[in-house]
């Protein structure tokens, strides 16, 4: 390799000959000098003129010396600097062209050739724009560079042109050298491409970071401070400290004095391990409101591993939180009342019976609390008022309680308490009267005044039960037992309630059983009309014939099959039959009579009722004028505009409408004149002392009068004795039914009395007082007639 190629530096190593000449000259010439004024100052001219030639002598004798001693020795220095300078020119990073200022490439050092893929002596004589394009050519950073006067260094950013034709970003520095007669540039170039690529990345993080929505402190970690030492403009969002306001502080400021949290403790934890961690912590806004910091801290190591900075990225999950404890609060809580909901009332309970059956001490209470009649209210004056209802019941219940002690809602009108520290029964007791003390005040809301009680059934952890649901359901047995023994009153848990309910849980079981197994039947129990003495209808009353039990009566499964909505295909099926067998029975030439059904509550609301009824007397062929149904006061009056359309559809089809159980309930007279109701049957409760009890005597008197006034007969039930047909009968009462006339019938039994054409003789009535052989007369007609009597 030829260095004096390689770059101007050479120009600058003096030729050693010529360095040699100029010394002996400048020797000799010194001595000719010192020849020439000697003489003159001295006046020994003779002397000196042999000096001189001895002088020259000298000079060339020394010669060799000058150049062994001094010359080559500068020379040697000189060139192992220059060689040093090659070296580096070798071995540097960083590409060097040189060129001329024609652009005509002189030299490649390695760099530059591992740079361009030419090799040195390939590129020498190429011009210098095959390896560096830029806008004007070379010529408008050579002339530039040799524009000046001296040495000018200037940097260009330009393309590089590989030999494969590949570009890069070269970053060059041009120097214009100018050494005697010799100019020529030097190009340092240097491959920015990486560096390009990471200043654009920088740029792109730069970026990232800046449009973060989560907030980003970076802090500096090598003085064991960690001071901020970056945050970006969402932090500034997030907390409303702007950025210089918090630069060189701890970032620890935003706990504000809220020190005691644990998630703290654990980010300390981690900065003291040098981790990376995540968090949760409460932090505090500029203007001091907190928010919920979801901070996640990683720490930046350097190449040794040691940390220098920690990276916080913080998330504001206050919302979150809230939605999040909202939903919780949601799971955990009734919606209307507030109050813990069957989750977290099981929750409590498990909890308070783990940690009772840990310490033993003190049993826990449950109390199963129900409203008594809530439906009524709910179903009369609305849901509003019901809501409303269920609210105040809920403050005045927690009110009544301790602090440790759980009010919940199971829903409907059924609320739970828990009283985790009982020490002795008599607690127990006394809060069930406070309870049920807590309605003895009326509530006043929407303009009503509501009288309403409570009934409470109650066990203790741990004679009643060990676990969450035995408690539930015994308390649940034990307050259907208050309900029994008559409502506002509580009851503790006994085994023999469960066998009750077990029972209930059975019968309705077998209930579903028997509707598939058609173990239903229907009586018929005769109407009497009190001015003909004759049968004008029968009322067809549903009987189980159950496999092991025999008949039972709808008093024992009517409200079971009403609870469970099992009433609906029960009810179909007796009006299907009921309408049935008054067709076969007029179809058998027996002179035509009504036929009243029954109509339970959960029927009348069906929505296809009138469509199922009319079905049924389509399919039976029986004139709609031969059917009555009957439905009771309560009933009618709970959903009184409803009932108004319902049950005049029903009234327009041709069919009659009887209220059943008439004076039970609280009627509204504006209602009951636009239902289109036929028939008032007069509650045997009323009827049973009517000769007797004066009270009794003047209602039913009142409802005849009042039934006359709205253009409706009347129906005397239950009747039992002459002397209650003789007071009906004298008050204008249309029709009786009862045990006095006939017990409920089989359809033989029934058929057989219409055959026969039994009737009432009256005749004892219309000339006063019966006598005791007319009254027997009637006895026995009666007591001839087919049982239908129920077993249980
Ligand atoms: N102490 C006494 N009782 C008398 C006398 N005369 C009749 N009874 C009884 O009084 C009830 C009259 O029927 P209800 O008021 O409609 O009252 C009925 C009715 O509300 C309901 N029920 C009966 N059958 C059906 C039905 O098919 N569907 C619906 N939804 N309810 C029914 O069950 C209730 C009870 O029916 P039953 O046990 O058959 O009881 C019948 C009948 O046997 C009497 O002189 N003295």
């Amino acid at each position: 390799m030829d260095f004096t190629k390689i770059s101007a530096l050479h120009y600058r190593l003096p030729s050693p000959v010529r360095q040699f000449i100029v010394l002996l000259s400048i020797i000799f010439l010194i001595e000719m000098l010192l020849m020439a004024v000697l003489p003159q100052v001295t006046g020994r001219e003779v002397e000196f003129k042999d000096a001189l030639v001895d002088s020259m002598g000298l000079v060339t004798v020394a010669a060799p010396f000058l150049w062994a001693f001094i010359v080559r020795p500068l020379r040697r220095t000189a060139v192992a600097a220059v060689f040093r300078e090659e070296v580096l020119l070798r071995q540097m990073v960083d590409g060097v062209i040189t060129f001329g200022e024609d652009g005509t490439i002189r030299s490649l050092n390695p760099a530059a050739e591992r740079m361009f893929g030419y090799r040195d002596d390939e590129a020498a004589g190429m011009a210098i724009d095959c390896l560096l394009s830029a806008d004007g050519g070379y010529f408008r950073f050579a002339v530039q560079a040799s524009g000046g006067h001296g040495t000018r260094q200037l940097a260009y950013e330009l393309e590089g042109i590989r030999r494969d034709g590949s570009r890069f970003v070269a970053d060059l520095s041009v120097s214009r050298i100018v050494f005697e007669d010799h100019r020529a540039v030097i190009g340092i170039v240097r491959d920015i491409t990486a560096r390009k690529r990471d200043e654009q990345n920088l740029l792109v993080f730069k970026r990232a970071i800046e449009s973060s929505v989560n907030g980003i402190t970076i802090t500096d970690a090598t003085n064991g401070e960690n001071l901020i030492i970056y945050v970006n403009p969402a932090f500034e969002r997030m907390t409303g400290y702007a950025g210089h306001e918090v630069l060189g502080k701890n970032p620890r400021f935003l706990r504000g004095d809220d020190r005691d949290q644990v998630e703290l403790r654990k980010l300390a934890m981690a900065l003291e391990e040098r981790r990376e961690g995540y968090f949760v912590l409460r932090n505090y806004r500029k203007d001091g409101s907190q928010f919920m910091n979801e901070l996640y801290v990683a720490p930046v190591r350097d190449r040794d591993g040691a940390v220098t900075n920690y990276i916080g990225i913080m998330n504001d999950i206050s919302d979150q939180r809230r939605y999040e404890e909202q939903l919780v609060y949601q799971a955990t809580h009734d919606p209307l009342t507030g109050l813990p909901n069957r989750n977290l009332l099981q929750d409590r309970l498990g909890q308070a019976l783990a940690l009772e059956s840990f310490r033993r001490r003190n049993p826990i209470g449950v109390m199963f609390l129900d409203l008594d009649n809530f439906k009524k209210i709910n179903d009369t004056l609305g849901h509003t008022v019901g809501d409303m209802l269920l609210k105040a019941v809920a403050n005045r219940l927690r009110n009544c309680v301790r602090g440790g002690d759980t009010v919940s809602r199971l829903g409907g009108d059924e609320y739970i308490l828990i009283l985790p520290n009982v020490k002795e029964m008599h607690d127990v007791t006394t809060v069930a009267k406070k309870l049920l003390g807590v309605f003895s005040t009326p509530f006043l809301l929407m303009g009503h005044e509501l009288y309403i009680t409570a009934s409470i059934g109650i066990t203790l952890f741990p004679s009643d039960g060990d676990t969450v649901d035995a408690l539930l359901k015994n308390a649940d047995a034990a307050m259907y037992h208050a309900k029994e023994q008559g409502k506002n009153n509580y009851q503790f848990y006994s085994e023999e309630m469960n066998t009750r309910v077990f029972e209930r849980m059975a019968l309705e079981t077998s209930l579903h059983r028997a509707i598939r197994q058609h173990e239903f039947l229907l009586c018929y129990q005769p109407r009497v009309d009190l001015r003909t003495g004759r049968i004008s209808g029968v009322e067809a009353l549903v009987r189980w014939n159950h496999p092991e039990m025999g008949l039972v009566p709808p008093a024992r499964f009517i409200p079971l099959a009403e609870e469970t909505g099992l009433i609906v295909p029960i009810g179909e099926w007796v009006l299907r039959t009921a309408c049935a067998q008054n067709k076969a029975w007029q179809d058998a030439g027996l002179p035509p009579l009504r036929m009243a059904v029954n109509l339970s509550a959960r029927q009348f609301r069906q929505e296809n009722l009138i469509q199922m009824v009319a079905d049924a007397l389509a399919e039976t062929g029986l004139d709609p004028r031969w059917l009555e149904l009957e439905l009771t006061e309560s009933l009618l009056m709970e959903r009184a505009e409803q009932s108004v359309s319902i049950l005049r559809s029903l009234a327009d089809m041709g069919i009659d409408i009887a209220v059943d159980d008439f004076g039970t309930g609280y009627s509204s007279l504006g209602y009951l004149k636009r239902f289109p109701i036929t028939n008032l049957k007069i509650d045997q409760s009323f009827i049973r002392d009517i000769a007797s009890d004066p009270d009794d005597a003047i209602l039913v008197r009142t409802i005849i009068t009042m039934a006359h006034g709205l253009g409706m007969k009347t129906v005397g039930e239950g009747v039992e004795s002459l002397e209650q047909i003789d007071f009906l009968y004298r008050h204008g009462c249309e029709e009786v039914q009862g045990y006095y006339f006939s017990r409920p019938l089989t359809a033989e039994g029934c058929e057989e009395l219409l055959r026969e054409e039994r009737f009432l003789d009256l005749r004892a009535l219309r000339d006063g007082l019966p006598g005791q052989r007319s009254e027997e007369r009637i006895r026995a007609l009666a007591s001839s007639a087919d049982d239908c009597r129920v077993t249980a």
